[in-house]
């Protein structure tokens, strides 16, 4: 009885397969390591390096290692490129992920837990979201991840298999063990830039418009702490486990934070007062996205523990003192 992460060698996966290491779980860990590091793979879990939409592979390892649930995370994550080169994302996430779900289906496997994401809403009419408000997605990224979420909720009627379909808002943080942290290469996340303008890895920060409709001008996320992220991951399969029903759930604390504000944590806990330019709006932001965060509590039994901008803004800024001194440069 051994659960499958794939895009366990990245930054929100690694910290699941932590979760379910230290819930006594067993873990095997499929990344191709694209844009994981084999040195983010938790010491505990087994490794494959591989591609999660090689189904041969899949079929192999879900025998050899008697899998029985599967939580995928592998994909493609940055908005802006998946709009330069939506096919590639149409083809990591959706064509690849349907290969995973064929895998698991042809197995016999029966719980699986996809990643997706608030983006599947696109620029909702209002908040808090729920999780029956419309998925109107506004990019490639979103409308891949979409259709992923589709494809699961038809195989889990034709099928033995139920699923939850975890759609986080804005990941940020690090283990509070200093165990992994965010670790992508191309990372674009604010809390990630800001922390690297901090630690003097970015010589400076921008802010992405301040003329949205918001307190401030600039925009509102609902910022998570992955590890709180990664509790819910392993919440949700003992719900699957124990015969619950197939469901989206938002991930979020139900709250915002303003860029300006987020950028104002970091130099608080930091101590270091980075430079910050105005810059134009990033196409596609949308001005406020917070979720209605109640289906997750309700239904997994979901309680927060890192539900604090300063902390999650704490445990990011030591990790990257972390990857400074083990000289593991996350280059941008
Ligand atoms: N970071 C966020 O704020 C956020 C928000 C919403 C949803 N998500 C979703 O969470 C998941 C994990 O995101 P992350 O932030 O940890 O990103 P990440 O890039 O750190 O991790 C993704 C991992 O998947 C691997 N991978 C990619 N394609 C693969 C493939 N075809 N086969 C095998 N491995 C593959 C990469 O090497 C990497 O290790 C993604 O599916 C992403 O869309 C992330
Ligand atoms: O250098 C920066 C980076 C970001 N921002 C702004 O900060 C906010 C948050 O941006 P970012 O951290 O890049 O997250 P999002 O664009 O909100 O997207 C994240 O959160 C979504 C869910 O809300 C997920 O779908 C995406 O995968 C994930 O990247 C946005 O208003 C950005 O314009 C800046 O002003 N300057």
């Amino acid at each position: 009885m051994t659960v499958l992460v794939t895009g366990g060698a990245g930054y929100i996966g690694s910290h699941a397969a932590l979760a379910l290491l230290d819930a006594g779980r067993k873990v095997v860990i499929l990344d191709n390591l694209s844009q994981g590091h084999r040195w983010a793979v938790p010491a505990g879990a087994a490794f494959i390096e591989g591609d999660c939409g090689d189904y041969d592979l899949l079929r192999r390892l879900i025998t050899d290692h008697d899998i029985s649930a599967i939580m995928h995370f592998a994909g493609s994550i940055i908005v802006p490129e998946s709009v330069v080169y939506p096919l590639d994302y149409y083809y990591n996430n959706t064509v690849n992920s349907r290969a995973l779900a064929q895998a698991a289906v042809d197995a016999g496997i029966r719980h699986f837990i996809f990643s997706s994401t608030a983006g599947v809403y696109g620029e909702p009419a209002k908040t808090p979201i729920l999780e029956d408000f419309p998925s109107k997605p506004i990019s490639p990224y979103g409308t891949s991840k979409m259709m992923t979420e589709k494809m699961l909720a038809d195989a889990s009627i034709a099928h033995d298999m139920n699923y939850v379909a975890l759609r986080y808002f804005n990941v940020a943080g690090a283990d509070p063990k200093g165990r992994s942290g965010q670790t992508s290469r191309k990372a674009t996340h604010l809390i990630k830039i800001a922390s690297q303008a901090a630690t003097g890895l970015r010589p400076h920060l921008e802010i992405y418009g301040d003329d949205y409709e918001t307190h401030d001008g600039t925009c509102i996320r609902d910022y998570i702490h992955v590890s709180d992220l990664a509790n819910a991951h392993v919440l949700a399969l003992e719900y699957l486990e124990n015969g619950g029903e197939s469901d989206v759930m938002n991930c979020g604390y139900g709250r915002g934070f303003s860029v300006r504000e987020v950028i104002a944590a970091v130099k608080d806990v930091s101590g270091v007062d980075f430079p910050v330019k105005l810059a134009e709006r990033r196409p596609g932001d949308p001005a406020a996205l917070i979720a209605g965060a109640d289906r997750v509590r309700e239904k997994l039994g979901w309680k927060p523990q890192h539900d604090n901008l300063e902390v999650i803004v704490r445990h990011a800024l030591d990790w990257e003192v972390s990857l400074k001194t083990r000289q593991v440069v996350d280059a941008a």
